[in-house]
């Protein structure tokens, strides 16, 4: 069903995902426990992300003997944190991969129009020969997922994924619609968006939840 509406969305239906994303979700979840929360499903997200790295066989020496053994091959990947919630996933996904790149983009979502306004970006110099990997917690209108890579196209990557905690149909829809190449994960696709352009049920601001502003 949810494929229908985005052909290339992966719904992280793990039970260890789902059940932390429950606790993310409760009103009374304080600031602390939402963050941690938030690294561990994300750094079960980039578990699932990377699952088709491609491989190759490396020479090694093992205290016994030699042996070819598998290694990822390529440039690493770059992740790219729309700022500032995507930061809250950014986190948990370098617990799983160090040493991986990472570039910043600042987009906040203008309170009138819902549209995105860019403030901040800072790519790695080598971005479009990396994989990279657009984190954001709520695709909501979408605006902001499109705006971003958009942009990351415009700076020449080609080989582009986005993760995101909860979708709704209607930010699927315009990732469809404006970038059917670039494979989405989600961790749950909710009902709807609100009059305020909220996801419902959703988790509230992920923002001020991730960073207690609120
Ligand atoms: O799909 P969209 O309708 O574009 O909305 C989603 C955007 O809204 C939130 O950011 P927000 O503007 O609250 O900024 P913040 O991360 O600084 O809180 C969220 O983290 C996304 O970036
Ligand atoms: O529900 C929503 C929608 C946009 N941004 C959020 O943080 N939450
Ligand atoms: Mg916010």
């Amino acid at each position: 069903m949810d494929q229908a509406i985005h052909p290339r969305l992966t719904v992280l239906i793990h039970p260890l995902v789902q059940h932390k994303l429950t606790i993310m979700r409760r009103r009374e979840t304080s600031t602390g426990e939402f963050r941690s929360l938030a690294r561990e499903v994300s750094l079960l997200m980039a578990y699932e992300l990377t699952r088709d790295l491609p491989i190759e066989r490396v020479p090694i020496d093992t205290p016994l003997e030699p042996m070819m053994a598998p290694s990822i091959a390529g440039k690493k990947l770059c992740i790219v944190s729309i700022l500032r919630a995507g930061d809250g996933i950014a986190s948990g996904m370098l617990d799983l991969m160090p040493s991986a790149r990472v570039g910043h983009m600042g987009l906040y979502r203008d309170p009138a129009t819902k549209r995105p306004v860019e403030y901040y970006l800072k790519l790695p110099e080598d971005v479009a020969e990396r994989l990279v990997i657009v984190v954001d917690p709520m695709l909501a209108t979408g605006h902001s997922a499109a705006a971003a890579l958009a942009r990351l196209k415009k700076a020449g990557c080609h080989n582009l994924r986005f993760a995101c905690l909860l979708a709704v149909p209607e930010g699927l829809s315009v990732l469809a619609a404006e970038h059917p190449d670039v494979p989405v994960y989600a961790c749950a696709v909710d009902r709807m968006l609100d009059d305020h352009a909220y996801i419902r049920p959703g988790l509230g601001d992920a923002g001020d939840r991730l960073f207690g502003t609120k």
